[in-house]
């Protein structure tokens, strides 16, 4: 996969390395890094040529600490999500002068709402759900006389960002626990009445909770009351097939329903027979549904920036992008994800790539078929922007939730490309590129378990047949034969380079050097992958030295990584 921008042995940038570049080396040397400017950051400092610290003029990479915005956010929130009840059937009978006993006339009751969720492109964040903790759609409406059907209960749209991912946590579900217990009822009954008419069937003194009694009536007269057996009804609408997992990863131009309201229940015209003239009883609504639903958002970002803390991340991303990211001379002073947008038109100030998407991917589609260029082409859409994705530092031991943990990786784990953020000033590069690598594997490690140990529950049929004579005599649950290994590779897989930062610090060249030559023997097989992971993308490992304070050195970035995505 070539490179945009292939590796030089001139990968040390002259502005910041001018000893290494003998011919040029006395140019570059008469360059000043810093110009002094009438205010001074005292949270960052550089080396002045007589070895004391120089300030740091206040700039837009090197803002005051007032000079960030921080929006609201949340990456995760906990639902518990109600779908509506069903209203009641009406008991009623028609009444007008001359006519004090007309037919039964109660309507039906309308059904409950249901709840949908959906992904749509301009939210950004979970804050707003996190808040919300319950989410109820509409009651159905009772029915009424004179035939007037309950309205139906208002239905609820959940809107989400995209990249969102959504894990049951537990389910209610009355009507298929009900079906679950007759399922395990002894059949036997139910066979003698397929013979007898509907009329002569036997009341089921269980459902007797089901129906709704002419509110008129005295308890003797109730408790004579026989209520037939409850008609079997059309579902328009089922619950999600347990256990419910969306990757709500692309916009969803349909909303897609988690939570199906309860059905209306039935007047009593419909109880109407020969036998029972003027039936004193309607049906209930259905109770409603409940699920419980974590929302675990993924930002879906073309680079990921992972680093130590105070690595100068949200510096390189200011440099990169308008992002007004939190940047402060201490560690942990982002604590949430921020998305910046690298744009690569000829604007002023930005840099004019030429770069391209794939689009579509034909060679799925059209099989063995060859593809002539010109449909290749077709596939490919012009690239304008990326975006990168700078989380909160990792510390060693991340893994064992030291710090802030590691569950920001979450963030990076879309990313096409990874970019290693490396304060050479900060010790031994090679330490903190190995520190980093071991986090992130451990990551994916955890990730791809659990993704499986998903795969195994979406095998097993949770229906109410499961198990019982009528679903065969085994188990329905079916298991691989093999479990899939967990390889790591879904992140180790991914291209990847390293952002040397803060190379305009004294004393960083060596430290430089070791970790060029270190990824020089990655890339050449000589060195095992930092991961340790077999198989991991190795193909072009290269360090970029920037300073981005001074955003010197960041163009070569956004060329590199172009390269890397467009593969
Ligand atoms: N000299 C110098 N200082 C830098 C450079 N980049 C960042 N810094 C400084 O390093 C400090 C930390 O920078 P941040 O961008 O906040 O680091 P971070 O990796 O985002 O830190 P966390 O959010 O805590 O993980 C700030 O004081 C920056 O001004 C650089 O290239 N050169
Ligand atoms: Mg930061």
């Amino acid at each position: 996969m070539p490179c945009r921008c292939a590796p030089s042995p001139r990968v040390f940038l002259p502005f910041l390395y001018p000893s290494l570049f003998a011919a040029n080396g006395a140019a570059f040397a008469r360059l000043r890094l810093i110009a002094p400017g009438p205010r001074f950051s005292s949270s960052t400092s550089t080396a002045s040529s007589s070895g004391a610290p120089t300030p740091t003029p206040s700039s837009r990479l090197n803002p005051t600490p007032d000079d960030y915005a921080m929006p609201y956010f949340a990456d995760k929130a906990k639902l518990m999500v109600y779908s509506g009840v069903g209203g009641n059937g009406c008991i009623s009978f028609h009444r007008e002068a001359y006519l004090d006993d007309g037919p039964a006339n109660g309507g039906d009751g309308g059904h409950g709402g249901n709840v949908y969720i959906q992904a749509v492109p301009g939210e950004t964040s979970l804050h707003k759900l996190a808040r919300r903790r319950f989410v109820r759609a509409g009651k159905g409406i009772h029915g009424q006389g004179s035939a007037r059907g309950g309205q139906r209960g208002q239905d609820t749209i959940i809107t989400v960002p995209v990249g969102t991912v959504v894990t049951e946590l537990g389910r209610t579900d009355p009507v298929a626990d009900e079906m679950f217990l007759e399922s395990r009822k002894e059949k036997k009954p139910a066979q003698q009445s397929e013979s007898a008419t509907e009329d002569e069937e036997p009341a089921n003194e269980d459902h007797r909770h089901k129906w709704l009694l002419y509110p008129g009536i005295s308890t003797s007269e109730a408790r004579k009351i026989q209520v037939p057996r409850l008609p079997y009804r059309d579902r328009l609408f089922s619950q999600p097939k347990a256990p419910l997992y969306l990757d709500l990863s692309k916009p969803t131009t349909q909303p897609i329903l988690i939570a199906a309201g309860g059905l209306g229940g039935l007047g009593n015209p419909h109880f109407v027979s020969k036998q029972r003239p003027k039936p004193m009883f309607a049906t209930r609504g259905e109770q409603a549904f409940s699920i419980e639903i974590q929302l675990e958002l993924k930002l879906l970002a073309d680079v990921g920036l992972v680093g130590l803390p105070n690595a100068g991340k949200s510096t390189l991303l200011r440099a990169l992008t308008n992002s007004r990211t939190r940047v402060g001379n201490w560690a942990f002073t982002t604590l949430q994800p921020n998305i910046g947008t690298v744009v690569l038109d000829d604007n002023k100030g930005r840099p004019k790539i030429t770069s391209f998407k794939r689009t579509v991917d034909n060679s799925d589609s059209l099989g063995p078929f060859s593809l002539s260029s010109d449909w290749e082409e077709a596939s490919l859409e012009r690239r304008t922007r990326f975006t990168m994705a700078d989380i909160p530092g990792l510390i060693e031991g991340a893994h064992l939730d030291k710090g802030l943990g590691m569950e920001f990786l979450r963030h990076v784990e879309r990313a096409g490309v990874l970019a290693f953020v490396i304060d050479l000033s900060a010790g031994n590069a090679v330490a903190a590129l190995k520190a980093l690598w071991n986090e992130v594997g451990l990551y994916a490690q955890m990730r791809e378990d659990e993704d499986r140990a998903r795969e195994r529950e979406a095998m097993i049929d949770w229906s109410a047949e499961a198990g019982t004579e009528k679903a065969s005599d085994q188990w329905s649950a079916v298991y691989p034969s093999s479990e899939p290994e967990v390889t790591g590779l879904s992140i180790a897989g991914k291209p990847w380079f390293v952002v040397a930062t803060k190379g305009d610090l004294p004393d960083t060249e060596a430290n430089f050097r070791e970790l060029r030559e270190y990824l020089n023997g990655i890339t050449k097989g000589e060195v095992p992958h930092p991961s340790g992971v077999e198989g991991a993308w190795t193909q072009n490992c290269t360090a970029i030295p920037v300073s981005a304070i001074h955003g010197q050195g960041t163009d070569r970035i956004v060329h590199w990584i172009v390269g890397l995505l467009d593969g």
